[in-house]
């Protein structure tokens, strides 16, 4: 639904987008993440026909960005990351006042602002002036807004930004129903575990370069190297500390209490022969699980590491 391929963009000699590719499949919601600066703004700035790229090439469903910028803007809904409302409209007003300039008819105005307002909680801020909303309300009425023309592709540059918890969950939950109604969705933030829990793919992106897209938990996986591994056991955990540093696979052994943590390089096949051997050296073993690093701790690793380019998704 969505290709960047091989996309430059510079602002004098600073290079926002080095060489920037990523597709991403139809009614996905996938996640941009990255740190200042890495160029997220731009790629979406690019895709939403505000900015020409300087190389490269972008689509939107096959459409061009740059040769059929209008076909484009028919599809797409873009939330940009600052945005302002104007004073002395009401909430109705305003989405009416965006249906108007999408073409849609005069008589179906008040209806669609109506379903829209329902769509994202504010079925009761009809009336307000939508400069007296809160922010939360704001951003929502600015999703709306992105709604008004029925597009098919969302493309939301950190809507969550500045919201407090509750109205970031409201905000997520938006965004599943979203992708029920069978939205394609990119979406920027910095809110890593809560893109884990939304996104059916992230893309890490830094200094303007994709470092890898994947799922979350091949993201996790790609960034892990050697895995964390936490056995608890019922005593004797020091002496298996010892143990464990004699096997293959197994470095910087911790023995803390009742637990035991080291990185371990191996298979599931080599994992199983570990606990096996715990088991048969007469070792109490009570748990022996993977410590699972979340989303941001990988993107941490692998803004840290430069992982190699894996590809779009
Ligand atoms: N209009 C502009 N003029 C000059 N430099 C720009 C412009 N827009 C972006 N840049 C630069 O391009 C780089 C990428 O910026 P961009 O806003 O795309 O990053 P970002 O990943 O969205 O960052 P953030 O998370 O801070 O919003 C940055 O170094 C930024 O300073």
């Amino acid at each position: 639904m969505i290709r960047f391929n091989g996309i430059c963009k510079n602002f004098g000699a600073t290079r926002a987008l080095d060489n920037f590719s990523l597709e991403i499949g139809r009614g996905l919601v996938y996640g941009l993440i990255g740190p200042n600066g890495a160029g997220k703004t731009t790629a979406m700035s690019i895709l939403a026909t505000l900015l020409l790229p300087d190389a490269g090439t972008a689509t939107v469903d096959g459409l061009d960005v740059v040769e059929e910028a209008e076909k484009v803007r028919g599809i797409i809904g873009y939330m940009p990351d600052f945005f302002g409302v104007y004073d002395g409209l009401r909430a109705t007003e305003y989405l009416e006042f965006f249906a108007a300039a999408h073409h849609i008819p005069a008589h179906r105005r008040p209806g669609l602002a109506k379903t829209l307002l329902e769509l994202v909680n504010l079925p009761d801020k009809a009336d307000v002036y939508v400069d007296s909303l809160s922010r939360g309300m704001k951003q929502r009425l600015a999703l709306a807004r992105c709604l008004v023309h029925d597009p098919k592709v969302l493309i939301l540059d950190e809507p969550a930004s500045g919201l407090d918890p509750r109205a970031r969950a409201e905000m997520k939950e938006i965004i599943r129903h979203l992708k029920h109604l069978g939205k394609t969705v990119l979406i920027s933030s910095h809110i890593l575990p809560e893109l884990a829990e939304i996104c059916d793919a992230v893309a890490i992106m830094e200094k303007g370069r994709l470092v890898v897209a994947g799922t979350v938990a091949e993201i996790t996986a790609v960034s892990r190297g050697a895995r964390q591994m936490r056995v608890a056991v019922l005593d004797r955990a020091g002496e298996l500390a010892g143990f464990l540093a004699t096997r293959p696979g197994v470095s910087e052994t911790l023995a803390d209490g009742q637990e035991v943590r080291f990185l371990f390089d191996g298979n599931q096949a080599e994992q199983a022969a570990l606990l096996q051997a715990m088991v048969s050296g007469g070792w109490p073993v009570v748990e022996f699980a993977e410590i699972r690093r979340n989303l941001e701790e990988a993107f941490m690793a692998v803004t840290a590491e430069g992982v190699e380019d894996h590809g779009g998704n």
